[in-house]
């Protein structure tokens, strides 16, 4: 039976809606422009706007002259190429920022034939197009290489201007490999229509920089479990967690099984065993973050998905006190890794200035 796309790559949550367009409406890169992006929204710029929108673009360039000095692609052993760091960085510390070469709706990915790809490839500009067919190819649909494979290879979720789910190529970020403990968070940014990573713990000269291509809950699963999901992108993950063996290996897998139990009780809201009283929320919360740091080594994200259910919890519960704690720890661990302007670190802002 021929494989479909929604089994390849699980789509992100579904909020279907007619699509129009095929690639991401979004603002020219500066790199592009050569100049300062002017506020997408139009607004007008006084005086103090002009000075806020020049210091904004004159970091962001500084911004990426670090970068570009921070990583290199290179051979990988096992892996094919990836992506490793050129310097010591900082946990905390932006690596990359990039808008999709192509964004293409996963409700309309199955239907397409592999011309219609081709098509919306070769309507990209020829660097693009290049780009586009040097891209690794599992061979998703069987023994044949494709651009529809390609995309599937390659893709990360992103959400159009409108909200429609698609899978987006990136030329860059195509090349981080997965690991099941991934030292670099990605987030999409639908503001910006542009992904970030961030180091999400320190990395050092040397060390390869990986993403995850699994979600979060999906990470929680046993190295068995994750092995299955990952094979259906044609792989053997050969990561530090799945390279286990014996009790270390034994040990990983107990813990992110308790992981997966307590961030049920926490985040499922028709869960009998959800926590009624602060003592219970408080050794929940404290049992999952303690389990993220030595499994995980400390990843931030993870960490605030904890936290925000956390908070989400004790709003519940009526707790002003323990809800205002916890807002401000989501605050902390997501600013590390998705900067202060990511809208989910504006959301957390307002839960922590609501709660005063
Ligand atoms: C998006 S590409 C990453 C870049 C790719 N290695 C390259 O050469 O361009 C995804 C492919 O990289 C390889 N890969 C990624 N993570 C891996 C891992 N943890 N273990 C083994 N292979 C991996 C697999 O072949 C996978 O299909």
């Amino acid at each position: 039976m021929a494989t479909t796309v929604r089994e390849v790559l699980p789509a992100p949550a579904t909020r279907s809606r007619s699509v129009s367009a095929w690639t991401l409406r979004r603002r020219p890169a500066m790199e592009e422009t050569g100049r300062i992006q002017s506020e997408p929204w139009g607004a007008r710029r006084t005086p103090v706007r002009c000075l806020t929108a020049a210091l904004f673009g004159a970091t962001r360039r500084i911004h990426r002259l670090k970068l570009r000095s921070s990583f290199e692609v290179q051979p990988i052993e096992g892996k094919g190429l990836g992506v490793v760091a050129m310097r010591n960085i900082s946990q905390g510390e932006m690596i990359l920022e990039d808008q999709p070469m192509l964004a293409i709706p996963c409700k309309d990915l199955d239907r397409l034939t592999d011309r219609d790809v081709e098509e919306m490839v070769k309507a990209l500009p020829q660097q693009k197009q290049d780009f586009f067919w040097k891209l690794f190819d599992a061979e998703i649909f069987g023994d044949k290489r494709s651009a529809k494979s390609r995309v599937l290879t390659n893709s990360y979720p992103v959400e159009d201007a409108s909200g429609h789910e698609c899978f987006g190529v990136f030329n860059s970020i195509a090349r981080f490999n997965h690991s099941c403990v991934p030292n670099v968070h990605n987030s999409w940014d639908i503001e910006t229509q542009s992904e970030t990573l961030y180091a999400s713990r320190d990395i050092f000269e040397g060390q390869e920089l990986c993403t995850s291509y699994l979600k979060p809950k999906d990470l929680y699963r046993s190295s068995q479990e994750r092995r299955q999901l990952l094979q259906r992108l044609k792989f053997r993950c050969n990561c530090e967690a799945c390279s286990l063996t014996g009790e270390d290996a034994v040990r990983s897998d107990q813990r992110r099984k308790e992981l997966q139990s307590l961030t049920r009780q926490l985040e499922e809201s028709d869960t009998t065993v959800r926590p009624s009283e602060r003592a219970a929320l408080l050794q929940l919360v404290e049992q999952a973050i303690g389990l993220i740091d030595a499994d995980f080594r400390k990843n931030p994200a993870l960490k605030c998905r904890v936290y925000s259910a956390g908070f989400e919890l004790a709003a519940e519960l009526a707790d002003l006190e323990m809800a205002s704690k916890l807002a401000k720890a989501a605050l902390e661990e997501i600013l590390l890794v998705e900067g202060s302007t990511s809208p989910r670190t504006m959301m957390l802002q307002q839960c922590v200035d609501l709660c005063g």
